[in-house]
């Protein structure tokens, strides 16, 4: 058996990685994946960091930046991808229903916005739904608190949406920044962050890592022996977590998520099942509990009509999802197979 090494837990390995080994894997040593690219990934072991290239079976879009694996690293192979805790996919490629893996066991996800204009009750619950779905704790974080006259009113608004959400109001270039950040970010923790540009991401990123996730643009070579530029994604932070910083944080679509939308409305999914109709849309239905607690103004209207609209992209978008993959089914498709060889260019 492999036994969980200081510098194993140092990469955030728990008890349920170790669980998932067995005798065969005792000469395999773990990794976590620090940067995927299209025939190979980067990985960290507790000695070191070290470029994998994949197995026939395993592609690339089956690993994702945080995941724990187990390699051969004399042979530099990837052998296999342990199941993961949490994991945050967006549902893009609605041509063949495939997952786009984005992070794997996150524990926190920072949902950032800034106490201005950019404040959006309809895109943060976006990101809980997200969130929630992955299993990852949502932490809404409101930056530029030092250039509103009332930060504290922004943190209320963004504790109503959700119940014993966790909100920081914060000016993100102050020196005790990540005193704030504390709690989630010290040793066996993984998180990221999301929002939209210009909120002061990688301004907190710097301060939790010391600098290190603004070295972005690190010489890598590929395994065709080009340089390409490229940036680590899996970032060390200064009180011992992890931090991951993919680009593909930035912009969610929303598909398969109903059991996050419904985690991120509570208020509404709890009184839905009191509904007459199981399939009540809520509208005018006779016997719709979420219109009585509307009329009694116990539920907020605004909250209602994004939830509505929340779940009618998701039902879209999923059933999109669902036909593409019958169709790839029916093809009986072998495309990884008899996909052409990537053209050098
Ligand atoms: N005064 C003040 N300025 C801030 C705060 N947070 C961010 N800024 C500034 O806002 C600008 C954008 O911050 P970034 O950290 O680059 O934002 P980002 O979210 O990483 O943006 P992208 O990399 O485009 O996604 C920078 O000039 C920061 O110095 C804050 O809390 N207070
Ligand atoms: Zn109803």
């Amino acid at each position: 058996m492999v036994t969980a090494l200081t510098g194993l837990d140092a990469l955030g390995w728990h008890a349920f990685q170790q669980r998932q080994l067995g005798p065969d894997d005792t000469d395999l040593t773990p990794a976590r994946i620090a940067n995927v690219h299209r025939d190979r990934v980067v990985a960290l072991t507790a000695d070191g960091s070290i470029d994998l290239t994949l197995d026939p079976g395993l592609t690339t879009a089956v690993v994702a930046v945080g995941d724990f694996v187990l390699c051969a690293p004399a042979q530099y192979r990837l052998i296999r991808v342990l199941d993961r805790q949490t994991e945050l996919s967006r549902g893009t490629e609605y041509h063949t229903g495939d997952k786009q893996l984005i992070a794997a066991n996150l524990d926190t996800l920072f949902i950032t916005t800034s106490c201005n204009a950019d404040f959006n009750p309809a895109r943060l619950e976006r990101y809980l739904a997200l969130a929630h779905d992955a299993g990852v704790r949502p932490v809404i974080v409101l930056t530029k608190a030092d250039q509103t006259d009332d930060p504290a009113g922004f943190a209320d608004q963004a504790r109503a949406l959700g119940r014993d959400l966790a909100v920081l109001a914060v000016n993100a270039k102050a020196a005790d920044l990540p005193a704030h950040f504390a709690p989630w970010c010290g040793q066996g923790q993984t998180i990221a962050f999301a929002g939209t540009s210009g909120v002061g991401k990688t301004t907190i990123a710097n301060a939790l890592t010391g600098g290190n996730a603004a070295t972005r643009d690190i010489r890598d070579d590929d395994a065709r022996g080009r340089h390409t530029t490229t940036g680590r994604s899996l970032h060390r932070m200064l009180a011992g977590g992890w931090l991951i910083d993919t680009p593909g944080m930035r912009g969610l679509g929303l598909a398969e998520v109903g059991f996050g939308i419904d985690a991120t409305f509570p208020e509404i999914s709890d009184l839905a099942a009191q509904c007459k109709f199981r399939d009540c849309a809520h509208e005018r239905e006779p016997g719709c509990a979420v219109q009585a607690a509307v009329a009694a103004g116990a539920i907020d209207p605004d909250r209602l009509a994004r939830f509505k609209k929340l779940k009618s992209e998701n039902t879209q978008a999923t059933e999109a999802i669902a036909l593409a993959r019958d169709k790839v089914r029916k093809q009986g498709r072998t495309a990884k197979g008899s996909k052409k060889p990537r053209q050098k260019s």
